[in-house]
């Protein structure tokens, strides 16, 4: 005889997309609706009146972001106080609005979650650069990507920067150019690490970690070729803010998929 009792099917989560018809927007909007467990209940553009919004938030579960630093805080902020919780690849965000984020996810007790790349290899980069950052006294970092991108540099380059100066503990050597021939030909800086960037048509996205020791040079790389492959990761992160337990801001796709040390 059929147990009815353990044959519930649970309800499917609920998801919003912002930026539909951007790059990103686009793949979420195809992808996401053939993801497991979720549904996608439509998207939301900048064009959208302030009932629109309210309408589709409030028929939301989850909000998937990867809009523009200018727009992303007040969309956020809005998903955050109708308890719609925020999945956030938007680069370029400054770390107060990533605690704004975590602050009013605690305050309505759900999770969201934050991640500077949503791909496996990606992540592995971040980590690999932040051991050899241990260790290394010069760095630099080239990213490359799409000549429409917004932001420079990337937000992964800014956030290994970062991170790379933060596990050191001091700034990397950062040697003095005699005389510079081009205005600013030696990127911008942070911590003593150098970061490049090239805009030019037809890159996805291309990270290179370029260290020197003594007598010895370490590059780490990262090149991604389509954008479909985030839809599984992302699906992930949706998940990741629904879970039990999860509450305020997951920083990062290795705390999404519990990425072993
Ligand atoms: N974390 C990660 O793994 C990844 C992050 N990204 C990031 O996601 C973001 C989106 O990337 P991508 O899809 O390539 O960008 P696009 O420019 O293709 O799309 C962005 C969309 O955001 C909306 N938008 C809202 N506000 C603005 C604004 N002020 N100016 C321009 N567009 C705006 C637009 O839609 P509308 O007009 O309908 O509102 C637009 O279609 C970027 O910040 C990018 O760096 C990208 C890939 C991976
Ligand atoms: O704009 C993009 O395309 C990407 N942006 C992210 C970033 O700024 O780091 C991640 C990825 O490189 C693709």
């Amino acid at each position: 005889m059929l147990n009815t009792a353990s044959a519930q099917v649970p309800e499917p989560i609920r998801v919003v997309v912002a930026g539909p018809n951007g790059r990103m927007g686009r793949a979420m909007m195809e992808g996401l609706p053939q993801q497991s467990g979720l549904h996608v209940v439509g998207g939301l553009s900048r064009k959208d009146d302030d009932e629109a919004i309210a309408a589709v938030l409030a028929a939301a579960d989850v909000i998937v972001d990867f809009t523009h630093p200018a727009t992303s805080p007040a969309l956020l902020e809005r998903a955050l106080d109708a308890g719609v919780r925020p999945v956030i690849g938007t680069s370029g965000l400054a770390e107060e609005v990533l605690e704004l984020v975590d602050g009013k996810a605690r305050e309505q007790g759900i999770g969201a979650v934050w991640a500077p790349h949503f791909r496996l290899a990606a992540v592995l980069m971040i980590r690999f650069a932040g051991i050899a950052a241990r260790y290394l006294d010069h760095v630099e970092i080239i990213e490359a990507h799409h000549s429409t991108k917004a932001d420079a540099p990337s937000g992964v380059a800014r956030t290994m920067a970062r991170m790379m100066r933060d596990v050191r503990g001091s700034d990397f050597v950062d040697p003095t150019v005699e005389k510079e021939t081009l205005d600013g030909v030696r990127g911008g800086v942070h911590g003593g690490v150098r970061v490049h960037s090239i805009r030019v048509p037809d890159i996805v996205g291309w990270h290179e970690v370029m260290f020197s020791g003594d007598q010895e040079q370490l590059t780490i790389r990262h090149h991604e070729t389509g954008r479909e492959s985030y839809v599984p990761a992302v699906a992930a992160a949706v998940q990741k803010t629904m879970a039990p337990g999860v509450i305020g801001l997951v920083r990062g796709y290795d705390a999404v998929i519990g990425l072993a040390d």
